[in-house]
């Protein structure tokens, strides 16, 4: 059967904060290395950088879905101090997701210049060389931007029990009805 290719999606999805809890085990790691210190419960958590929250304190005292005809990468950005991290994040994907999806790890410091249709990811504004990116970014709820009102027609994927293929398949439609429309305008139509 021939498939138009606006019926082929690519999503990219974030690892940090989106399969992995990135802020859950931050919170763990510090509160067994620093026990009784002043911390940020999860619930508190505001701001894309955890490292900034616990700086004003201190100064104030998975399993992504795959549907027929989608491809799915993993686009996360790793640490600028990036010794032990690129390494941990392709041991992580392996043992959690296989060896099939570290072929599909892609590791960037900006995702503005990756292409594909979705961008799943838990930062609330991605900025990078490519003012204009290919994808729509889908907000993936996390404790840090639970409480942002987004713009539409920005959309949010609450969790992976969210309605994930909803997002998916409308992003489908919208792709082919575009195709249809570019092909009926350049014929003249
Ligand atoms: C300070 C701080 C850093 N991060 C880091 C962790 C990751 O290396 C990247 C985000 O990776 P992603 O796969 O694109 O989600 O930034 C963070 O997530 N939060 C922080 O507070
Ligand atoms: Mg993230």
């Amino acid at each position: 059967m021939a498939v138009s290719t606006a019926s082929r999606l690519r999503v990219l999805v974030d690892m940090d904060g989106v399969l992995a809890d990135f802020e859950g085990g931050v919170l763990r790691h510090f509160l067994a290395r620093y026990p009784g210190e002043p911390h940020v419960e999860l619930a508190e958590r505001r701001g894309f950088s955890g490292r900034g929250q616990y700086r004003r304190l201190r100064g104030a005292g998975s399993q992504p879905g795959a549907l027929w005809l989608t491809e799915v990468f993993i686009c996360t950005s790793p640490l600028m101090k990036y010794e032990h991290c690129i390494l941990e994040k392709y041991s992580w994907v392996e043992k959690y997701l296989g060896p099939k999806f570290v072929e599909r790890l892609i590791l960037t410091g900006d995702k503005t210049v990756v292409s594909a249709d979705l961008l799943v990811d838990d930062k609330d504004t991605i900025k990078g060389a490519e003012p204009k990116p290919s994808w729509e970014h889908i907000l993936f709820t996390c404790c840090h931007n639970k409480h942002l009102e987004l713009q539409t027609p920005r959309r949010r994927l609450q969790s992976w029990a969210d309605d994930w293929r909803g997002i998916v398949e409308s992003k489908r439609r919208s792709n082919v009805e575009k195709e249809c429309y570019a092909s009926l305008t350049a014929n003249g139509n």
